[in-house]
């Protein structure tokens, strides 16, 4: 074990012993000397957020809060299949909530539209591709170059701007994904994803004998395109654009766009947990002034101040944010009290039409979120919901926010798919951090140094012995086990009640017309099927099918899902998740049952 040297400094890797409570993890510090720390002793530095909430929100008082979201990892758990990274309807509700309190946005390392169909939120910004694409309601007069703005209308008719600062390399990103694509063709469990001004090259299924051959591969690519740059997130080399914009510029940019770049009283929030998120963190910090807050069950080192230990934290942590607002924002007293204002966006989702680029002065339109502008109620005068504490000490009621939620529980329940970023696959990827040099050239970010491999072998190679090798063949049976519908009637219960209470259930066929360029993979390939009946399943209805129901049905929802998704993914030659097999469901139904 070493230093590691990465850009921009020194880094202080971590590595897992055991991730569980207390227990000891080992350490790597700069000076190379190997030290325990446990999760616990990692807190003192990195405090839960839920457990200094009281004091993060007292220092927040009189500030406008605005949050900031990852995706993967943060608000669904990291899975198998990046296709089925669900959120659960809980959290949607969560982000929903916080949205209509404060201004939110989602800055995601995905195609924007994907991260717009797994959120289905209309109040929320969202940024794709590691904030290359930003979908705002205003232009920003700072980075108020027009030839990275584009006004667009979105779906309804309402006037978005577009930031695209790379907009210049997108048929170089075509060349190289379908040069990826062609090369890492023979590297079994390599997966190749379009983020629009990005792509990611997926190595979760790969073979841990073949990786080194597939980061040449990736490398061998990229030497024809000096101009972009290759970063490792979890389990998958990322490759963008070699351009000074990352999530931090795309956190300033948002914050700039409502008015409140330079603003001293705001307080940004940022929620992430890869290594991608800490650009948004240094900004933070550099602001000083906001909550970078990391998401993680093992200590990591991090520019953020704050922690959450997954997703489920994340959820929590939002809803206790959401209590803190004045009772007369919070959304589902609008059932109450009709006469409330509907705080609502546009969609933020454009349609392919492009009307024109011009400048918009920053006030000539009506803040549709005004009220969002407001900072915590002590300083408003509001009545506000307490915390336990408080209530205890002033004998108030509880007020339940369940109460009023127009989404019933049982039927409409989402069962979060398991995390893979459980303790075991953290730890076989902070050790691998520790292990490898190989990962150096034109590597930008803190991971330029490794090769995150190694990770635990037995684990996968257990998992891909026992599945078969012969992906046609799977394709086939998965293609006919798409037919049983012995889960029908769940279902159709499950849609139903899905149905009846989301409002942002758009059964709409996307042009994908923003992909610029064709074939771009499997979610171009999905949308370019338009409509979504049939055998290509939307999101709506793989939800539907799956995380909206109970275990065994999400269970065979993620089987559908994967012969559907390999054998779509076939075209570009792979389809991993074909190969995945039914032991691995069957492992799956055993880990659910047993849980
Ligand atoms: O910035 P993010 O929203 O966190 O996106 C980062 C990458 O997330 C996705 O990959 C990760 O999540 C997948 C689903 O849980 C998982 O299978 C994969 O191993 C993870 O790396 C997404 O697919 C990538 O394109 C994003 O770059």
């Amino acid at each position: 074990m070493r230093k590691k040297s990465v850009a921009g400094g020194t880094e202080f890797l971590e590595l897992s012993i055991s991730s569980l409570m207390g227990r000891p993890h080992l350490s790597v510090s700069e000076n190379g000397n190997a030290v325990l720390v446990s999760y616990n002793s990692w807190l003192m530095k990195k405090p839960s957020a839920l457990d200094t909430f009281d004091q993060m929100m007292s220092i927040a008082k009189g500030k406008r809060i605005v949050v900031f979201l990852d995706y993967d990892g943060t608000l669904s758990n990291i899975v198998d299949n990046p296709d089925e990274a669900f959120m659960t309807s809980k959290m949607r509700m969560a982000v929903s909530d916080v949205a209509r309190c404060f201004p939110t946005a989602i800055i995601s390392g995905r195609n924007r539209d994907k991260v717009y169909d797994f959120v289905e939120l209309d109040d929320v910004y969202y940024a794709g591709s590691h904030g290359l694409d930003i979908a705002a309601p205003l232009q920003s007069l700072k980075y108020g170059d027009s030839k990275h703005q584009t006004i667009v209308a979105d779906e309804k008719g309402n006037e978005v701007v577009l930031f695209q600062p790379a907009k210049k390399y997108l048929p170089a990103i075509q060349k190289i994904f379908k040069a990826l694509n062609e090369e890492t063709k023979r590297i079994k469990g390599a997966m190749v994803e379009h983020n629009k001004f990005c792509i990611s090259v997926h190595y979760r299924h790969v073979h841990d004998e073949d990786f080194c051959t597939l980061e040449k591969l990736v490398k061998s690519v990229l030497k024809g395109y000096q101009d972009f740059r290759l970063a490792k997130g979890k389990k998958v080399f990322e490759i963008r654009p070699d351009i000074e914009w990352d999530k931090g510029h795309a956190l300033e940019y948002l914050l700039d766009t409502l008015g409140l770049g330079s603003s001293t009283d705001v307080l940004p929030m940022y929620i992430g947990d890869d290594r991608t998120d800490e650009d948004a963190f240094k900004v933070i910090r550099s602001r000083g002034q906001g909550y970078p807050i990391l998401v993680s069950s093992i200590p990591k080192d991090t520019m953020a101040l704050y922690s959450l230990r997954n997703p489920a934290e994340v959820k929590n942590f939002l809803l206790r944010l959401v209590r803190c607002m004045p009772v007369n924002l919070l959304p589902h007293l609008r059932l109450l009290n009709p006469s409330l204002p509907v705080i609502r966006f546009s969609t933020m989702k454009p349609n392919s039409l492009v009307k024109q680029s011009r400048v918009i002065p920053i006030f000539s339109r009506i803040f549709p979120h005004k009220l969002k502008y407001q900072s915590l109620s002590k300083n408003l005068g509001f009545p506000t919901l307490h915390t336990e504490q408080q209530r205890q000490h002033l004998g108030v009621r509880r007020f339940s926010t369940r109460s009023f939620r127009g989404r019933s529980s049982s039927n409409s329940e989402v069962r979060a798919s398991k995390s893979l970023i459980d303790d075991e696959a953290e730890l076989s990827d902070w050790v691998n951090e520790l292990k490898s040099d190989s990962f150096r050239t034109r590597v930008y970010s803190d991971d330029d140094n490794d090769s995150g491999r190694g990770r635990s072998n037995d684990r996968r190679r257990g998992r891909d012995e026992r599945v078969g090798r012969d992906s046609a063949s799977l394709v086939k049976r998965r293609r006919e086990s798409d037919s049983d519908d012995s889960s029908a009637p769940n279902r159709r219960r499950a849609r139903d009640s899905f149905a009846s209470f989301s409002p942002n259930s758009r059964s709409k066929a996307r042009s994908g017309s923003e992909f610029e360029g064709k074939g771009e993979g499997f979610m171009s390939r999905r949308r370019e099927n338009g409509s979504r009946s049939g055998k290509n399943l939307s999101m709506e209805k793989r939800r539907e099918r799956g995380s909206e129901l109970g275990s065994s049905e999400s269970f065979s929802r993620n089987s559908r899902g994967k012969a559907r998704f390999g054998s779509e993914f076939n075209g570009a030659g792979r389809g991993i998740y074909v190969s995945e097999g039914r032991e691995w469901f069957t492992r799956r139904e055993e880990f659910v049952n047993g849980e």
